[in-house]
């Protein structure tokens, strides 16, 4: 563990009512502890509201499994996987309807948490939600479906807590776990954008706000087309 992750620890048990200060990860990519805590209420409404348009689903990978976590989203583009591979795409699967706009409430935080790690852009194009029951995990992976690179991912974790695996730019880079709880946000970007990340399979737990599960929420931006898919 780093000094700084050792530090966040150790003020979290000592004062637990403080906001602990932000971690820097890497150059490009900070966690903010806590950041998203008062937007809790707004954010798990938001996750009913469009799990109720658009529902969860554990996709297909290409390879012809399942993913193991749940998955839906909310702005212009979602995420598919299936047989075909991966991709971004404009339709909820299950309806072949538009996907649910995005809450107002979800793009307020992106943009905060974007500001907050010093980028002028907030990533407002799609908004991907995993639902991780236990056991449910993300093996290491880049976020590189996006064709567009410069702005920031903001990933926001709700319920249980996970080790987050946070590695470098190449695949057999070392790996630091560091434990995203109720509320932290962590953002990537700038020479960060491209770094190997995943999820550990969630231990069991049980979490007020969830249940024994934790919901994940991601930020993004998919194409510089912005003339044809406009930002909230
Ligand atoms: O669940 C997380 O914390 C990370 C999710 C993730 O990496 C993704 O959806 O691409
Ligand atoms: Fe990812």
């Amino acid at each position: 563990m780093t000094a700084d992750l050792f530090d966040l620890e150790q003020s979290r048990r000592e004062a637990p009512e403080a906001p602990p200060r932000p971690v820097p990860l890497a150059e490009g990519a900070v966690l903010f502890p806590g950041l998203a805590l008062p937007d809790v209420p707004a954010l798990l409404a938001g996750v009913e509201a469009v799990s109720a348009e658009c529902p969860f689903e554990q996709l297909e990978t290409p390879g012809g499994g399942r993913m193991s976590v749940e998955m839906t989203a909310c702005g212009v583009f979602g995420w598919r996987s299936d047989r075909k591979g991966y991709r971004y795409a404009p339709l909820c699967p299950a309806t072949g309807r538009p996907w649910p706009p995005m809450p107002p409430a979800f793009a307020a935080l992106s943009r905060r948490a974007a500001a907050a790690a010093g980028f002028d852009r907030a990533p407002l194009q799609s908004c991907l939600i995993n639902r991780y029951n236990h056991r449910a995990r993300m093996s290491l992976h880049q976020d590189r479906d996006e064709g567009e690179l410069i702005t920031p991912i903001v990933s926001v974790s709700l319920g249980v807590a996970a080790t987050f695996l946070w590695g470098g730019l190449n695949r057999s880079d070392p790996t630091r776990r560091i434990r995203l709880a109720h509320g932290d946000v962590v953002v990537w970007g700038g020479p960060s954008r491209l770094t190997f990340h995943g999820v550990t399979p969630l231990p069991s737990g049980e979490h007020p706000a969830t249940g024994p599960r934790r919901i994940n929420i991601t930020f993004r931006q998919v194409t510089t087309d912005m003339d044809n898919f406009s930002t909230p």
